[in-house]
Protein backbone atom coordinates (compact mmCIF):
# COMPACT_ATOMS: atom_id res chain seq x y z
CA UNK A 1 0.00 0.00 0.00
CA UNK A 2 2.13 3.12 -1.35
CA UNK A 3 -0.97 5.52 -1.57
CA UNK A 4 -3.68 6.23 0.58
CA UNK A 5 -6.85 8.43 -0.66
CA UNK A 6 -7.72 11.37 0.72
CA UNK A 7 -10.29 9.59 3.03
CA UNK A 8 -8.25 7.55 4.70
CA UNK A 9 -7.44 7.39 7.81
CA UNK A 10 -4.98 6.13 10.09
CA UNK A 11 -5.05 4.94 13.66
CA UNK A 12 -1.82 4.26 15.98
CA UNK A 13 -1.91 3.19 19.11
CA UNK A 14 1.65 3.10 21.27
CA UNK A 15 0.02 1.97 24.59
CA UNK A 16 2.41 -0.56 24.44
CA UNK A 17 6.29 -0.87 23.91
CA UNK A 18 4.08 -2.68 20.85
CA UNK A 19 1.52 -0.38 20.85
CA UNK A 20 0.96 2.25 17.90
CA UNK A 21 -1.37 3.38 16.17
CA UNK A 22 -1.76 4.97 12.58
CA UNK A 23 -5.06 7.01 12.65
CA UNK A 24 -6.59 5.01 12.76
CA UNK A 25 -1.85 3.18 15.61
CA UNK A 26 -0.79 2.05 20.41
CA UNK A 27 -3.73 3.03 22.25
CA UNK A 28 -4.32 1.20 23.52
CA UNK A 29 -5.16 -0.21 20.20
CA UNK A 30 -8.35 -1.66 20.40
CA UNK A 31 -9.95 0.25 22.29
CA UNK A 32 -9.33 3.12 19.63
CA UNK A 33 -10.29 0.61 16.72
CA UNK A 34 -13.74 0.02 18.66
CA UNK A 35 -14.10 3.79 19.03
CA UNK A 36 -13.58 4.43 15.36
CA UNK A 37 -15.65 1.24 14.35
CA UNK A 38 -18.57 3.30 16.60
CA UNK A 39 -18.10 6.13 15.03
CA UNK A 40 -18.05 5.37 11.15
CA UNK A 41 -19.84 2.32 11.25
CA UNK A 42 -23.72 2.61 12.07
CA UNK A 43 -24.93 -1.30 12.06
CA UNK A 44 -21.72 -1.69 14.46
CA UNK A 45 -23.13 1.58 17.00
CA UNK A 46 -26.15 -0.21 16.87
CA UNK A 47 -24.99 -3.19 18.02
CA UNK A 48 -26.44 -4.68 14.20
CA UNK A 49 -24.19 -7.71 12.32
CA UNK A 50 -21.35 -9.40 14.32
CA UNK A 51 -18.22 -8.15 12.36
CA UNK A 52 -14.94 -7.81 14.19
CA UNK A 53 -13.61 -4.54 14.81
CA UNK A 54 -10.20 -6.06 13.10
CA UNK A 55 -12.00 -7.14 10.20
CA UNK A 56 -13.25 -3.47 10.02
CA UNK A 57 -10.43 -2.00 10.90
CA UNK A 58 -7.49 -4.36 9.70
CA UNK A 59 -3.73 -3.75 11.27
CA UNK A 60 -1.78 -2.76 8.65
CA UNK A 61 0.78 -5.02 9.57
CA UNK A 62 -0.46 -7.87 11.50
CA UNK A 63 -2.93 -10.77 10.50
CA UNK A 64 -3.57 -8.99 6.86
CA UNK A 65 -2.51 -11.82 4.47
CA UNK A 66 -6.50 -11.84 3.02
CA UNK A 67 -6.85 -8.10 2.89
CA UNK A 68 -6.32 -5.96 -0.29
CA UNK A 69 -5.79 -2.43 1.70
CA UNK A 70 -6.36 -0.68 -2.36
CA UNK A 71 -9.85 -2.23 -2.51
CA UNK A 72 -11.13 -1.45 0.65
CA UNK A 73 -13.90 0.59 0.46
CA UNK A 74 -13.96 4.06 1.55
CA UNK A 75 -13.11 5.61 4.14
CA UNK A 76 -10.63 3.54 4.67
CA UNK A 77 -9.71 3.12 8.38
CA UNK A 78 -6.50 1.25 9.63
CA UNK A 79 -4.41 0.64 12.83
CA UNK A 80 -0.82 0.09 13.30
CA UNK A 81 1.74 -0.14 15.57
CA UNK A 82 4.68 0.33 13.28
CA UNK A 83 7.34 3.61 13.63
CA UNK A 84 6.87 6.46 11.36
CA UNK A 85 9.54 5.66 9.38
CA UNK A 86 7.84 1.80 8.20
CA UNK A 87 4.32 3.29 7.81
CA UNK A 88 3.64 4.13 3.35
CA UNK A 89 4.58 6.77 1.92
CA UNK A 90 1.79 7.92 0.75
CA UNK A 91 0.83 9.35 4.32
CA UNK A 92 3.00 11.88 4.33
CA UNK A 93 1.14 13.63 2.02
CA UNK A 94 -0.94 14.54 4.39
CA UNK A 95 -4.32 13.59 2.72
CA UNK A 96 -4.74 10.87 5.33
CA UNK A 97 -5.48 11.76 8.46
CA UNK A 98 -2.82 10.00 12.06
CA UNK A 99 -3.95 9.68 15.42
CA UNK A 100 -1.62 8.55 17.53
CA UNK A 101 -2.59 7.38 21.02
CA UNK A 102 -0.11 6.86 23.46
CA UNK A 103 0.05 5.82 27.47
CA UNK A 104 2.30 6.90 30.24
CA UNK A 105 5.06 4.10 29.51
CA UNK A 106 4.86 2.99 33.26
CA UNK A 107 1.93 1.83 32.39
CA UNK A 108 2.41 0.28 28.74
CA UNK A 109 5.01 -1.88 30.53
CA UNK A 110 2.96 -3.69 32.82
CA UNK A 111 0.21 -4.07 30.01
CA UNK A 112 3.00 -5.34 27.79
CA UNK A 113 4.14 -7.66 30.74
CA UNK A 114 0.93 -9.44 31.57
CA UNK A 115 -0.04 -9.84 27.38
CA UNK A 116 3.80 -11.25 26.90
CA UNK A 117 3.18 -13.46 29.66
CA UNK A 118 0.46 -15.13 27.89
CA UNK A 119 2.59 -15.61 24.40
CA UNK A 120 3.40 -19.31 24.29
CA UNK A 121 6.70 -18.06 23.55
CA UNK A 122 6.79 -15.55 26.25
CA UNK A 123 9.98 -14.07 26.67
CA UNK A 124 10.33 -14.03 30.28
CA UNK A 125 7.60 -14.32 33.56
CA UNK A 126 10.04 -12.49 35.47
CA UNK A 127 8.60 -8.57 35.63
CA UNK A 128 12.53 -7.43 36.42
CA UNK A 129 13.62 -9.26 33.45
CA UNK A 130 11.07 -8.14 31.67
CA UNK A 131 11.46 -4.11 32.63
CA UNK A 132 15.26 -4.83 31.40
CA UNK A 133 14.23 -6.14 28.34
CA UNK A 134 11.26 -3.02 28.09
CA UNK A 135 14.09 -0.25 28.31
CA UNK A 136 16.49 -2.17 26.50
CA UNK A 137 13.80 -2.20 23.39
CA UNK A 138 14.00 -6.05 23.31
CA UNK A 139 10.62 -6.39 22.96
CA UNK A 140 8.35 -6.66 19.63
CA UNK A 141 8.07 -2.73 18.61
CA UNK A 142 11.46 -2.05 19.92
CA UNK A 143 11.81 0.49 22.26
CA UNK A 144 9.03 2.78 23.31
CA UNK A 145 10.85 6.00 23.61
CA UNK A 146 12.10 5.92 20.17
CA UNK A 147 8.55 4.74 18.64
CA UNK A 148 6.84 8.01 20.46
CA UNK A 149 9.83 10.54 19.18
CA UNK A 150 10.13 9.46 16.11
CA UNK A 151 6.52 10.29 15.48
CA UNK A 152 6.51 13.29 17.64
CA UNK A 153 9.62 14.59 16.17
CA UNK A 154 8.46 13.96 12.64
CA UNK A 155 4.62 15.09 13.16
CA UNK A 156 5.05 18.00 10.33
CA UNK A 157 5.14 15.24 7.77
CA UNK A 158 1.51 13.92 8.78
CA UNK A 159 -1.43 15.37 9.34
CA UNK A 160 -1.95 14.00 13.03
CA UNK A 161 -3.15 14.24 15.99
CA UNK A 162 -1.58 13.10 19.78
CA UNK A 163 -4.34 11.54 21.71
CA UNK A 164 -3.77 10.43 25.48
CA UNK A 165 -4.78 7.49 26.82
CA UNK A 166 -5.30 8.84 30.12
CA UNK A 167 -7.42 11.73 29.11
CA UNK A 168 -9.63 8.97 27.36
CA UNK A 169 -10.06 7.16 30.41
CA UNK A 170 -10.52 10.48 32.73
CA UNK A 171 -12.80 11.82 29.74
CA UNK A 172 -14.10 9.38 27.10
CA UNK A 173 -16.77 11.64 25.85
CA UNK A 174 -15.10 14.88 25.49
CA UNK A 175 -11.88 12.73 23.72
CA UNK A 176 -14.71 10.88 21.40
CA UNK A 177 -16.01 14.66 20.69
CA UNK A 178 -12.28 15.55 19.78
CA UNK A 179 -12.00 12.35 17.79
CA UNK A 180 -15.13 13.48 16.26
CA UNK A 181 -14.13 17.16 15.58
CA UNK A 182 -10.17 16.29 13.64
CA UNK A 183 -12.04 13.71 11.52
CA UNK A 184 -14.33 16.03 10.34
CA UNK A 185 -17.46 13.47 11.31
CA UNK A 186 -20.49 14.90 12.66
CA UNK A 187 -22.98 12.26 15.32
CA UNK A 188 -26.09 13.45 17.06
CA UNK A 189 -25.85 13.49 20.46
CA UNK A 190 -27.96 10.17 20.76
CA UNK A 191 -24.92 8.28 18.29
CA UNK A 192 -22.09 10.24 20.93
CA UNK A 193 -23.77 8.60 23.92
CA UNK A 194 -24.23 5.07 21.97
CA UNK A 195 -20.09 5.42 21.11
CA UNK A 196 -19.13 6.28 24.93
CA UNK A 197 -21.30 3.87 26.26
CA UNK A 198 -20.10 0.89 24.18
CA UNK A 199 -16.21 2.18 24.26
CA UNK A 200 -16.49 1.85 28.38
CA UNK A 201 -13.95 -1.27 29.28
CA UNK A 202 -16.68 -2.88 31.23
CA UNK A 203 -18.98 -2.61 28.18
CA UNK A 204 -15.64 -3.50 25.47
CA UNK A 205 -14.74 -6.24 27.73
CA UNK A 206 -18.30 -7.99 26.95
CA UNK A 207 -18.56 -7.30 23.45
CA UNK A 208 -17.08 -9.96 21.28
CA UNK A 209 -16.64 -7.69 18.50
CA UNK A 210 -14.03 -5.90 20.54
CA UNK A 211 -12.53 -7.51 23.01
CA UNK A 212 -10.60 -10.01 20.93
CA UNK A 213 -10.97 -12.58 23.49
CA UNK A 214 -11.58 -14.79 20.42
CA UNK A 215 -8.39 -13.67 18.40
CA UNK A 216 -5.78 -14.58 21.55
CA UNK A 217 -6.02 -17.95 19.90
CA UNK A 218 -6.53 -17.42 16.65
CA UNK A 219 -3.72 -14.80 16.08
CA UNK A 220 -1.06 -15.02 19.14
CA UNK A 221 -1.56 -19.31 19.56
CA UNK A 222 -2.59 -17.92 23.01
CA UNK A 223 -4.48 -20.84 24.98
CA UNK A 224 -3.73 -19.49 28.52
CA UNK A 225 -5.94 -17.61 30.97
CA UNK A 226 -6.78 -13.97 30.84
CA UNK A 227 -8.49 -11.53 28.92
CA UNK A 228 -6.58 -9.09 26.50
CA UNK A 229 -8.86 -6.13 27.84
CA UNK A 230 -6.84 -6.97 31.99
CA UNK A 231 -7.67 -3.65 34.15
CA UNK A 232 -8.09 -0.62 31.57
CA UNK A 233 -6.76 1.33 34.55
CA UNK A 234 -3.89 4.62 35.11
CA UNK A 235 -1.39 4.07 37.69
CA UNK A 236 -1.61 -0.35 37.61
CA UNK A 237 2.33 0.78 36.88
CA UNK A 238 2.58 1.06 41.31
CA UNK A 239 1.13 -2.69 41.70
CA UNK A 240 4.50 -3.99 40.02
CA UNK A 241 7.38 -1.64 40.09
CA UNK A 242 9.46 -1.33 43.07
CA UNK A 243 10.51 2.51 44.73
CA UNK A 244 14.14 1.66 43.27
CA UNK A 245 12.36 0.55 39.91
CA UNK A 246 10.20 3.18 39.81
CA UNK A 247 13.32 5.57 40.29
CA UNK A 248 15.29 3.98 37.13
CA UNK A 249 12.19 4.47 35.12
CA UNK A 250 12.13 7.95 36.20
CA UNK A 251 15.63 8.65 34.84
CA UNK A 252 15.69 6.90 31.93
CA UNK A 253 12.28 8.78 31.05
CA UNK A 254 13.66 12.32 31.99
CA UNK A 255 16.59 12.01 29.85
CA UNK A 256 14.99 10.49 26.66
CA UNK A 257 11.87 12.31 26.96
CA UNK A 258 13.31 15.79 27.44
CA UNK A 259 12.39 17.13 24.67
CA UNK A 260 9.79 16.38 24.13
CA UNK A 261 6.73 18.61 25.74
CA UNK A 262 3.71 15.71 25.58
CA UNK A 263 1.73 15.33 28.32
CA UNK A 264 1.77 12.11 30.86
CA UNK A 265 -0.58 11.28 33.52
CA UNK A 266 1.19 8.73 35.97
CA UNK A 267 -2.26 8.41 38.84
CA UNK A 268 -6.01 8.33 38.19
CA UNK A 269 -5.91 11.87 40.64
CA UNK A 270 -3.84 13.17 38.75
CA UNK A 271 -5.00 16.51 36.27
N1 LIG B 1 -12.22 0.42 26.72
C1 LIG B 1 -11.03 0.43 27.29
N2 LIG B 1 -10.83 1.22 28.37
C2 LIG B 1 -9.62 1.23 29.01
N3 LIG B 1 -8.57 0.47 28.63
C3 LIG B 1 -8.76 -0.35 27.56
C4 LIG B 1 -9.98 -0.41 26.85
N4 LIG B 1 -9.83 -1.31 25.84
C5 LIG B 1 -8.59 -1.80 25.93
N5 LIG B 1 -7.94 -1.23 26.97
C6 LIG B 1 -6.61 -1.54 27.48
O1 LIG B 1 -5.62 -1.35 26.49
C7 LIG B 1 -4.52 -2.23 26.78
C8 LIG B 1 -4.16 -3.02 25.54
O2 LIG B 1 -3.49 -2.14 24.64
P1 LIG B 1 -3.40 -2.37 23.06
O3 LIG B 1 -4.75 -2.56 22.55
O4 LIG B 1 -2.59 -1.25 22.50
O5 LIG B 1 -2.64 -3.65 22.94
S1 LIG B 1 -1.91 -4.03 21.63
O6 LIG B 1 -0.89 -3.02 21.39
O7 LIG B 1 -2.83 -4.04 20.55
O8 LIG B 1 -1.34 -5.35 21.92
C9 LIG B 1 -4.97 -3.13 27.92
O9 LIG B 1 -4.47 -2.48 29.12
P2 LIG B 1 -4.27 -3.25 30.51
O10 LIG B 1 -5.63 -3.59 31.00
O11 LIG B 1 -3.59 -2.24 31.42
O12 LIG B 1 -3.41 -4.46 30.26
C10 LIG B 1 -6.47 -3.01 27.79
O13 LIG B 1 -7.17 -3.35 28.94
Amino acid sequence: MNTISRSDIMGTVRNIGNGGKMESDSIRTVWFQQILCLIYFEEHRKGIGNLETVERIPFIEYFCREVDFAERPSPRLFITHIPYYLVPRGLKNKKAKVIYIYRNPKDVMCSYFHFSKKLTASATDNFVEFMNLFLEGEVAGSLWFDHIKGWYEHKNLFNIHFLMYEEMKKDLRGSVLKICKFLGKELSEEDVDAVVRQATFENMKNDPRANYDNKLKAYFGIQKKGHFLRKGTIGDWKNHMTAEQNEKFDMIFQTKMKDIPLKFIWDMNEE
